[in-house]
């Protein structure tokens, strides 16, 4: 599809520009993805000095300079990811992050990890509506709807959902009882079917089918825990009969996170399509939407997701681990074959439905050990040659069978699916 999408990829000098191989800001169609920020101060290219709310701040700041370079404010955030290397800064954090949302609040997700890059604290990454859209979309005035339900937990912090033209955005949901606001009782198949309730209840109360949902993000604190939580996932997906007769399932990702708020064992955020829209998207088109899910044999397959789910001017790549298709297990490598072999999925599935690499707009990467960031960076630049999508990179403490990397993708999607407008 290269050639007839045309992304917006910017750069600006207020924020900081040479931490890695990325864009700061990759716009397509109505939404710009921001790479994630570290407490770095742009006019030394180092980190800050002081502490966690300081730290806070300069990643906010940094967004906020990146946002405003487009002529875009904070009130444009849809969504954004609050990576700490401590829970326990949280409450800290939420002090500065309060002051930068003062009106509207996008959707967040929260999750403490094994390292950040450059030894930070606190680390976040963003999703901005883009009303003024680009080529093939006209500009035109869109509103942002953020949502919230009294029957699903409520987050002083956080809208349940924000729903911007075709797509709408679910916060991470935590295994809290609504009516309690304290995690559920039990052990991790309460947690995680909690999670999903609370998942279907915010759908429910802005009346959108489960099966709507494009991508899903599993965070959990205990690898151990994933076949127990796939048990609970697999009585949510399919939903519907229709959903059902093509055995759809979202695309997904999973994360190990070392603590999540409240001490919970999962959370799970979720992508979903928006085939009403927001104005001047009708209602009427709801019933004409299309969500195309599709696996090729030349990348690896899963019951338990589609490799790429493509709806609008969107396409959401499933995380992608460095398994050997010679064995089906993870490649026995260094961390440069390993971040080759994931690479080489993604590009297999990319072109598998038409696309290139060029096509993709933000890059997520989730390494075993954050020493390794640099020769990851030696690989990822060979598959990213001309151009640097929006990224983010995380240290975690696991990942399944002691693989060293992981990468997941959003692609641009210009052929889009119906609704056209
Ligand atoms: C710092 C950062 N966003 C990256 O991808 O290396």
């Amino acid at each position: 599809m290269s050639g007839t999408i045309i992304k917006s990829a910017r750069n600006t000098p207020n924020a900081p520009q040479d931490l890695g191989p990325y864009t700061q800001s990759v716009a397509f169609s109505h939404y710009n993805n921001i790479a994630a920020q570290l407490p770095v101060d742009p006019r030394t290219g180092k980190m800050i000095e002081g502490d966690i709310q300081a730290q806070a701040r300069q990643c906010l700041t940094n967004i906020q300079a990146i946002v405003q370079s487009i002529g875009h404010g904070m009130e444009d955030m849809v969504k954004v990811t609050l990576f700490l290397a401590d829970i326990a800064d949280l409450d800290a954090v939420n002090a500065v992050y309060r002051e930068f949302f003062p009106h509207s609040l996008p959707t967040r997700t929260v999750l403490a990890v094994a390292a950040l890059p450059l030894g930070a604290r606190v680390q976040m990454d963003a999703l901005l509506s883009n009303g003024e859209g680009t080529f093939p979309q006209a500009p035109c005035p869109l509103l942002k709807l953020a949502r919230n339900s009294d029957r699903a937990p409520q987050d002083p912090l956080s809208s349940q959902s924000v729903a911007f033209s075709h797509y709408n955005n679910i916060g991470a949901q935590l295994p809290m009882d609504p009516a309690t606001g304290a995690l559920v009782d039990g052990g991790i198949l309460e947690q995680a079917a909690q999670c999903l309730r609370n998942i279907k209840t915010v759908l429910e109360s802005i009346d959108v089918p489960f099966d709507d949902i494009v991508k899903v993000t599993l965070y959990l604190t205990n690898l151990a825990d994933l076949d127990a939580v796939n048990e609970v996932y697999t009585t949510f997906f399919p939903d519907s009969a229709i959903a059902r007769a093509v055995a759809y399932l979202p695309a997904r990702s999973v994360v190990s996170a070392v603590a999540l708020p409240l001490g919970a064992r999962v959370q799970m955020d979720a992508v979903i399509s928006h085939g009403d829209g927001t104005p001047p998207q009708l209602v009427e088109d709801r019933h004409n939407l299309v969500i195309r899910a599709r696996n090729t044999d030349q990348a690896p397959r899963s019951p338990l997701h589609s490799q790429s789910v493509a709806f609008s001017h969107y396409n959401h790549l499933s995380a992608q681990l460095p398994i050997d298709p010679a064995t089906g297990k993870i490649l026995a490598g260094c961390v440069k074959e390993q971040t080759a072999q994931c690479l080489g999925h993604i590009k297999t599935i990319v072109e598998s439905i038409g696309h290139v690499m060029d096509d993709i707009v933000k890059v997520n990467i989730q390494l075993a050990n954050i020493a390794d960031l640099a020769d990851m960076d030696a690989i990822y630049t060979q598959y990213f040659p001309a151009y640097l999508p929006a990224r983010t990179v995380i240290g975690v403490s696991e990942l399944p069978a002691g693989a060293l990397v992981q990468i997941d993708a959003v692609m641009s999607n210009a052929e889009s699916t119906p609704p056209q407008v």
